[in-house]
């Protein structure tokens, strides 16, 4: 019967290797083992934009077909299952949600919060601005004390504080400084739990029957600190007008528990995601090849003082050229084709076919837009011809209705944590490093460096700084 339905399959015209019209599984040892990105990229580059990678899977990366799968009636097609293994506390938030009518639901009452009109105001940036102080006050201890700092600890420390300000002023925390709130941020970063997670989805009944066996060698996810801290702190009745719990609480709909799940999501999806598309970024301006990239980048910092980070071009330059080059949620983000079928790039998809783009493939495979896709040239940005194609088809936040409602927040602590390091220090890679360690480690969205360590050394720039 599984031959029969291969053999007669409308997805058989779609390129992609042979065994993929018979069985996931080579899909899902690559999962396994923490490899989805590069595996799902390599066949693209074999078979092109389109690719089945499953029976019932197939992966794209042109920009028809995130227009069609993320933007197509506004919030694109629904969410699969897969999303039901970030469900917190047992509830649906608003990343959860699967259909486009509870998703708008719960995002009409959210969306405004994260309204760069809000995130510019000045209670929001002065949170953001005292954080990158805090940061740079590391950099600097790091000069005298130790010669290097672990910017993967430091950068996390920092998303976390910037996103924690954004949703609980004043019960944000301070992990820059504080090893308690460290602890918590570890905790939540330093999770293990991608092969746990991947046998519940692929197999709850597996996953039900031999769950303490799986516990022994592949441990569940757990952040008991976290989980805590948000149902104590989401329960305050006073926070600062410009947070989300304010918003949240505001709200009759919302029962208790839903708002710190919210909080919860919005905690978690805050920090891994900034804290490692940083980590990668300024990874990249410490190498030799980018050296004069970082040096353009202090030039720029240095001849315009006191000048806001968003009127910064080549900052901006920068910024985009990261998350084009190492988006922090690299991976498919997959979705259902509608009932009645769609045609995606020419090929005829039945209803109920798993469909998805990846960032870091559609980044890179037209290289009409993203020419030389694979070597980090911020300056690209700067070309005003082919900019908004560009702009399109950067993928980092996903688009349409379900795309990031962080993406403005993200961006203002990404700029002025640069614009506060660049204008003191130039940075360079400890020799300890290796660039293995620095290699993508997917998790289930998002992914990591390899080691989750990245030591850089930090050399003063300024007489300010090393007086
Ligand atoms: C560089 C940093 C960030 C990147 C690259 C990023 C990327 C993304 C992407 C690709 C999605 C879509 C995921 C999907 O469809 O499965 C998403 C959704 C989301 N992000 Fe971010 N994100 C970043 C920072 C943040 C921050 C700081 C927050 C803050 C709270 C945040 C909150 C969210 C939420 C709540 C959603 C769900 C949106 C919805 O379903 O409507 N993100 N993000």
């Amino acid at each position: 019967n599984t031959v029969r339905q291969a053999l007669s399959s409308p997805l058989n015209r779609i390129p992609g290797p042979w065994y993929a019209r018979f069985t996931s599984l080579v899909l899902k040892y690559n999962e396994f083992i923490a490899k989805r990105t590069r595996y799902i990229h390599a066949l693209h580059k074999t078979y092109g934009p389109a690719v089945r990678i499953a029976p019932n899977e197939v992966a794209f990366a042109s920009t028809a077909a995130v227009k069609e799968i993320y933007c197509s009636g506004g919030s694109g097609y629904d969410k699969t299952e897969f999303y039901d293994l970030f469900k917190v506390y047992e509830r649906r938030t608003m990343f959860t949600t699967l259909n486009k009518d509870d998703h708008a639901k719960r995002k009409r009452i959210i969306a405004d919060r994260y309204a760069n009109t809000n995130i510019v105001r000045k209670p929001s940036l002065d949170g953001i601005a005292e954080r990158a102080g805090s940061f740079v006050k590391r950099c600097f201890d790091s000069v005298s004390v130790s010669g290097s700092l672990d910017l993967y600890v430091c950068l996390h420390s920092y998303a976390f504080d910037c996103v924690t300000h954004h949703l609980f002023h004043p019960y944000g925390t301070d992990s820059l400084q504080n090893k308690q709130d460290e602890d918590m941020m570890r905790e939540v970063t330093f999770d293990d739990s991608l092969q746990n997670r991947l046998v519940r989805y692929w197999n709850p009944t597996l996953h039900r029957v031999f769950g303490k066996i799986l516990y022994s060698f592949a441990k569940p996810r757990e952040t008991p600190m976290a989980d805590d801290f948000v149902l104590h702190t989401s329960s305050k009745t006073d926070a600062a007008a410009f947070t989300l719990l304010d918003r949240l609480r505001g709200n009759p709909q919302l029962e208790e528990l839903d708002v710190a799940a919210e909080c919860l999501d919005h905690m978690v999806a805050g920090i891994d995601t900034t804290g490692d598309a940083l980590c990668f970024l300024m990874w990249e301006l410490s190498q030799p090849s980018s050296l004069h990239c970082q040096q353009t980048l202090r030039e720029e910092l240095h001849g315009n003082p006191g000048v806001g980070f968003d009127r910064l071009p080549y900052l901006d330059a920068v910024v985009m050229e990261g998350l084009r080059c190492f988006p922090a949620i690299p991976m498919s983000l997959p979705r259902y084709v509608p009932p009645g079928g769609r045609t995606i790039d020419g090929y005829i998809l039945p209803e109920g076919t798993i469909v998805s783009c990846q960032a870091y493939s559609v980044g890179r495979i037209e290289q009409t837009v993203f020419p030389d896709p694979d070597t980090f040239r911020p300056d690209r940005w700067l070309d005003e011809k082919g900019d908004a194609d560009r702009r399109r088809l950067l993928f980092a936040f996903s688009n349409g209705g379900r795309g990031c409602v962080g993406k403005h927040l993200a961006l203002a602590e990404m700029k002025m944590l640069l614009q506060a390091v660049y204008s003191k220090f130039s940075t360079l890679p400890d020799e300890t490093m290796t660039p293995e360690s620095m290699e993508m480690s997917d998790q289930l969205v998002s992914s990591r460096p390899l080691g989750q360590r990245c030591l850089l050394r930090f050399i003063p720039t300024t007489s300010e700084v090393m007086a």
